[in-house]
C-alpha cells in the first residue's frame, strides 16, 4: 500500500542509527504517527506521487531531541537566583520560593512556557521531575508534547503532598494509573536525590520500578559536598547505597555523576545503568565535571538534559550538545572525546533509551513514531558546509530548527508554533513574576 500522509524530503537526513551514516537526498515517508519508509528523493516521488509533500532543501532531518532531565515548571523561575553553589541555591531561594508558591496553576504555565520553549528548539521529549506531575502530563498532552512524567518522592512535605507515603500513593493514581496507554505519556520513579529520600521509600521504589518495570531518574553525585555528607552521614557514598538498596540496574537513570571514581564508573556498565550529563547546570552551580568520555568508553548509555531553567537557565538542547562536547575533550585531554556524532547521539537515542523509549523514539528507522526536527543548514553561520553533523553540534543552534514534528504532528512549521498561544503564554510568566517579585521585592 503506497499512501502515506506526509513525505519529508531533505538534503540531508541523518538517522543517528546506523551511527554516522548521512543519507544525502533522502525522504521520510509517515503514515499516521510512524515512519514507514526512508529512500532517495527521487524514488519517493515516483513511489508516492501524491503525498503531501514537505520540501527541505537546504535542510538536515534529525530525529527529535530528548530532554533527559527537566523540572519544566521552574521555566517560571528562571534568573530568580543565579551565581549561587547547588545547596545554597536550593535551600535559601528555590525551596523557599516552591514552598510559597508551587501550586497546580503555576505548574500549568511554567510547564506551558517551557513546552514552548522546547518545541521552538527542536526537543520533541522531555523526562521531567516536578511536583503537581499529573498537571505536566495534561499540560504535554493537550499540547501533543512526548514527556515522561516522573512520579516524585521527597522526604519533605510540599503543596502536593506530605510524606514519602503519600507521594508515592498519589503518583501511583495520578500518574502511572492515568496513563497507562498508547498515547505521548510515559511514566517512571523519581525520587529526588539520596540526600532528600530516606532507604524505606527507596526500597520501596526498587520492588515498584522492578515489579512495574519502570526507570527510576533520580539526582546522584551532583556534587562532592552531597557525597562527602553522604558519607559521614551513612558511611559510604550514594551510588554504593543505591546498589545496597538494588536500585543500581538497567532502570537506573542516574542523572549529574560529577564525581566518580573508575570502579564506580565500571559498575555503571556491568548494571547497565543509564547517566544523564547536565553540563551546563553543572558549569553554572559549579558543581563538577561528568567524566562522560570515560563513561561511553565503559560502554554506559549517557544521555543528555537541561535540568531546569532555574539551573541553565535555558531548556535548549544545542547549547547542551556543544557544551557535552567540548567540556568532554577538556575533562578527558583528548580532542577526539564526544565527537560530534557522539554528542547528538547523546541528545537522541541515548535519551530514549535512559527513558525505555529506544524502541519508539530517538532515531529516524521504519517503524520508529515520526517525532522529527528539520534544522536549517543554509543560514550564514553554517556555510559552507563540509559535514552537516559538525554543524548541527559546533555551529547551528535552536533557531536554525525550521519544522517539528511528533508523532507525524506538526507542531512547529517554519519556526512558528502550531498549537500554542504564544503571547498568553508570555504575559501569565510574567504575571508570576510580578506576583513573586511583589512579594518579596528582594526577587527584583
Ligand atoms: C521533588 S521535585 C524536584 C526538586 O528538585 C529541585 N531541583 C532542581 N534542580 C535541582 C538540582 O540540580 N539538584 C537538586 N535538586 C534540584 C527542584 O527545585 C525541586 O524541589
Ligand atoms: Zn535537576
Amino acid at each position: 500500500m503506497n499512501e502515506i500522509d506526509l513525505l519529508i524530503s531533505a538534503r540531508w537526513v541523518i538517522p543517528v542509527e546506523p551511527d554516522a551514516v548521512v543519507l544525502e537526498n533522502h525522504a521520510v515517508a509517515v503514515r499516521g504517527r510512524r515512519i514507514v519508509d526512508i529512500l532517495p528523493t527521487s524514488e519517493a516521488l515516483q513511489k508516492y506521487p501524491s503525498a503531501e509533500r514537505q520540501d527541505l532543501p537546504r535542510h538536515a532531518l534529525i530525529p527529535g531531541l530528548v530532554n533527559a532531565h527537566t523540572h519544566a515548571a521552574m521555566s517560571l523561575m528562571r534568573g530568580l537566583a543565579d551565581d549561587l553553589p547547588l545547596m545554597t541555591w536550593l535551600q535559601a531561594h528555590i525551596w523557599p520560593t516552591e514552598a510559597r508558591w508551587v501550586g497546580a496553576e503555576f505548574v500549568r504555565d511554567g510547564t506551558r512556557l517551557a513546552i514552548a520553549e522546547m518545541l521552538r528548539g527542536g526537543t520533541t521529549c522531555f523526562n521531567d521531575m516536578y511536583f503537581f506531575p499529573e498537571v505536566t502530563a495534561r499540560v504535554a498532552t493537550t499540547l501533543g508534547m512526548r514527556a515522561s512524567i516522573g512520579m516524585i518522592v521527597v522526604d519533605f512535605p510540599s503543596a502536593w503532598a506530605r510524606n514519602a507515603d503519600e507521594y508515592i500513593a498519589r503518583g501511583l493514581e495520578e500518574v502511572l494509573d492515568a496513563h497507562k496507554g498508547e498515547g505521548l505519556i510515559s511514566t517512571c520513579f523519581a525520587p529526588h536525590a539520596p540526600y532528600t529520600v530516606s532507604d524505606a521509600p527507596l526500597a520501596r521504589i526498587r520492588n515498584l520500578a522492578d515489579e512495574l518495570d519502570r526507570p527510576v531518574h533520580i539526582h546522584v553525585h551532583e556534587t562532592r559536598h552531597e557525597v562527602d555528607e553522604h558519607v559521614a552521614k551513612h558511611g559510604l557514598r550514594p551510588l554504593a547505597r543505591l546498589d545496597g538498596l538494588g536500585l543500581l540496574g538497567p532502570n537506573l537513570v542516574a542523572v549529574h555523576m560529577t564525581q566518580l571514581e573508575d570502579h564506580e564508573i565500571a559498575l555503571l556498565a556491568a548494571r547497565g545503568a543509564s547517566v544523564v550529563h547536565c553540563p551546563q547546570s553543572n558549569l553554572k552551580l559549579a558543581s563538577g565535571f561528568c567524566p562522560v568520555a570515560q563513561l561511553i568508553e565503559a560502554g554506559v548509555n549517557v544521555a543528555l538534559g537541561t535540568d531546569g531553567a532555574a539551573s541553565n537557565n535555558d531548556l535548549d538542547l544545542w547549547d547542551e550538545m556543544r557544551t557535552a562536547a567540548l567540556l568532554a575533550k577538556g575533562v578527558a585531554g583528548r580532542a577526539d572525546a564526544v565527537p560530534a556524532h557522539s554528542a547528538l547521539k547523546m541528545a537522541t537515542l541515548a535519551g530514549a533509551r535512559a527513558l525505555g523509549l529506544g524502541d519508539e523514539i530517538g532515531s529516524i528507522e521504519v517503524g520508529k513514531a515520526a517525532d522529527l526536527v528539520a534544522v536549517d543548514l543554509g543560514r550564514i553561520e553554517t556555510q559552507p558546509v563540509y559535514e552537516p553533523v559538525s554543524h548541527l553540534v559546533y555551529a547551528a543552534g535552536r533557531e536554525a530548527v525550521s519544522h517539528v514534528w511528533i508523532a507525524g504532528q506538526a507542531k512547529l512549521v517554519e519556526g512558528e508554533l502550531t498549537q500554542i498561544d504564544i503571547d498568553e503564554v508570555m504575559a501569565n510568566a510574567a504575571a508570576w513574576a510580578a506576583r513573586i517579585v511583589a512579594a518579596d521585592p528582594q526577587q527584583a
